[in-house]
């Protein structure tokens, strides 16, 4: 089946090929992704895009010496498949598998974990310096989209960068897309370079002029230096980045892999920090991609003849999103933002209906807090909906533009929970912990899609901040009993003796099947939904402590500084006698896999929980 691709397990197979055959591998790895990630799931599209650019990269770099860093890492895949993992590939993303994204535990050629987006500017520069202090030989390059240039960590490094004369180099992988069509001004620049006629006559000219310059390796501006302070050079392809201290070589196609290998040839020998910008087409070689990128950027498995069938199942994203929507219907004062992910988090229906208060504000979740601080700051009600793991880049905005002035801030936090195959830099485990220390924010977590619903809804009331966490996947119904006046109070779901289960969020469905289990076993427990994780239901709380001997806490939240820390705060102060357990995730960070393999490794599974509990008694 394939001529090549079976013959490369390092990169050094790749540089015994000649253009054609690269050409030639460049196929095979493009049918190789296809076929492996219909069975896996993965990120498609950005890795199709990238094909040429890796192989172009790892036939003129010599890496692990010479250093990639793939920017989120999404796009890695065929970097693994160069670097001895192709046979591993049915694995990805499964447990025990090969990760999604670059691991150092996995290969000597991952040189740097990423996951979050806008980081591999900042670890380039950080490992250049280091190299320089060291007196070491080696090329750094940090290969970054530009969706992820929109993260504000991509600029502040590229202006420390900009600062200095380090050689290091940025490759900018533009293919106009982020998750979705990228958004900001910076796209619009990059777009105007790629398509303005302008650019392309003034870059010809100069390029004219270059090819006329004996020694190779000067840039366009160099040679240009008599348009300094003319309107072309403002018309230069790249100008911002050479202001900001960086020599642009670009726009040249990142398909064409002799282009790119000459290009790295010769950049390889350009002194200081170099950004070379090239052009993608994301999906590319796979039409149902190529024809819509944005869904395929992250796919479960698929038919490959006939692509990602339409998904119709309702998850926790879509009720929020729709339920949002129904209250900006009533209140002109609601307004939506993302951090350049509208379809992961619901909100595209509503960015179709009421674009004017939809705000897509790019891969800047720290921007997208304080922006949301602001328009509450002036009368509106704003909600941001954001990935738990990715809200973390908000932490100090939350805290400081959002709390201490008590504003109306309403967090939708998605992806709250272990998330699965993205691992460890995607679980959103850690959220009750960072936000239940922050003074004025109420946080809550619905059992089900009913109470998520009302959370959102009683949300509008509140004048003060307001976080309201759920889990990834499809929404599930227990009861829709709750009425709004007491959607924030605590919820006894079935009345046992002795112990009782206190569970958040998603962990209340699993408290209830740990409790038919033990009713099994003659015993019958107490389960308690704690809607409002803080502030608590302090007047059920000491009902509970008062008649059982025994309080286990169930959070789907890492155990120190989770909901459990703050319940035990509060029965110590209460003078509870009985014994606590409290069940959540370990102090470590928990690898990718499917979930219920996950639960059940941490016992966190409703059959664990309850053989812990018999264990308990027994
Ligand atoms: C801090 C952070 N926010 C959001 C995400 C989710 N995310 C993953 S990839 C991506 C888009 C990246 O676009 P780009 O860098 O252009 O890469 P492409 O997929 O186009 O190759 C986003 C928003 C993330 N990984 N990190
Ligand atoms: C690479 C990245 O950060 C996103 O694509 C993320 O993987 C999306 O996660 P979901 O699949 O849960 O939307
Ligand atoms: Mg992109």
């Amino acid at each position: 089946m394939y001529k090549y691709l079976h013959n490369i397990n390092t990169p050094e197979d790749i540089k015994k090929l000649d253009i054609d055959k690269l050409n030639i591998l460049s196929n095979e790895i493009r049918k190789f992704l296809v076929k492996s990630v219909s069975n896996t799931g993965g990120h498609l599209a950005p890795n199709l895009g990238v094909v040429e650019l890796t192989l172009a990269l790892h036939y003129v770099f010599d890496s692990p010496k010479d250093k990639l860093i793939w920017d989120v890492g999404h796009q890695s895949y065929v970097h693994k498949i160069i670097t001895g993992r192709r046979e591993k590939f049915d694995t990805l993303r499964q447990f025990e598998g090969i990760s999604g994204f670059p691991k150092k535990s996995e290969s000597i050629h991952d040189i740097f974990d990423t996951g979050h987006s806008s980081t591999s500017i900042s670890v380039g520069l950080g490992l250049a310096v280091a190299r320089d202090i060291k007196n070491e030989k080696s090329h750094i390059i940090s290969i970054i989209g530009d969706g992820a240039l929109t993260g504000g960590m991509a600029f502040e490094a590229l202006n420390h960068l900009g600062h200095t004369n380090t050689n290091m180099i940025v490759v900018l992988n533009d293919n106009e897309m982020s998750i979705s069509k990228n958004v900001g001004s910076i796209s619009n620049y990059l777009c105007n370079i790629r398509t303005n006629a302008a650019y392309k006559k003034v870059k010809d000219e100069i390029e004219n002029i270059a090819n006329h310059i004996p020694k190779i390796g000067k840039t366009f501006y160099e040679t240009a230096g008599r348009f300094k302070n003319s309107l072309k050079y403002l018309l230069m392809p790249g100008a911002l980045f050479e202001e900001m201290g960086l020599k642009y070589f670009g726009p040249i196609d990142g398909h064409d892999i002799e282009e790119l290998i000459n290009t790295f040839k010769n950049i390889k020998k350009v002194q200081g920090p170099v950004l070379v910008h090239v052009i993608t087409k994301k999906g590319k070689g796979y039409k149902f991609a190529e024809e819509c990128p944005d869904k395929y950027h992250g796919v479960g498995p698929f038919r490959i003849d006939k692509g990602v069938s339409e998904s119709f199942i309702d998850t926790y994203s879509k009720i929020a999103g729709n339920k949002l929507l129904e209250l900006a219907k009533l209140d002109d004062r609601v307004v939506a933002i993302t951090a350049a992910m509208p379809s992961g988090t619901g909100l595209n229906k509503f960015q179709q209906v009421y674009p004017e208060r939809f705000f897509d504000v790019g891969i800047a979740e720290s921007h997208a807090v304080t922006f949301a601080a602001g328009l509450a700051a002036n009368g509106l009600r704003p909600y941001f909906a954001v990935y738990s793991t990715f809200l973390q880049r908000g932490y100090d905005q939350i805290i400081h533009d959002a709390c201490i002035q008590n504003l109306p801030v309403t967090f939708l936090i998605d992806r709250a929970g272990i998330v699965g195959d993205d691992g460890e830099t995607h679980h959103g485990i850690f959220d009750l912990s960072y936000l239940s220390s922050m003074p004025n924010l109420k946080i809550m977590s619905p059992k089900d899609k009913h109470e998520l619903e009302k959370m959102i809804q009683h949300s509008i009331k509140i004048n003060t901040p307001v976080a309201i966490r759920y889990p990834r996947g499809e929404a599930i119904s227990i009861n829709d009993s709750a009425d709004d006046k007491d959607i924030d109070k605590w919820e006894i779901l079935n009345e046992g003796k002795d112990i009782a289960i206190i569970a958040t969020g998603s962990m209340v469905k699993t408290s209830l099947d740990a409790k038919d289990i033990l009713c099994n076993n003659g015993l019958n427990i107490t389960v308690v939904n704690a809607r409002c994780i803080k502030p608590l239901d302090e007047k059920l709380l000491q009902t509970i402590a008062k008649s059982h001997n025994t309080i286990i806490t169930l959070e789907d939240n890492v155990l120190i500084g989770g909901f459990g820390s703050y319940v035990n705060s509060y029965l110590i102060k209460f003078k509870f006698k009985g014994d606590i357990v409290n069940m959540g995730w370990p102090d470590k960070f928990i690898e990718h896999g499917k979930v219920d393999i996950l639960y059940d490794k941490y016992a966190l599974s409703a059959q664990k929980i309850a053989s812990r509990i018999l264990d308990e008694i027994n």
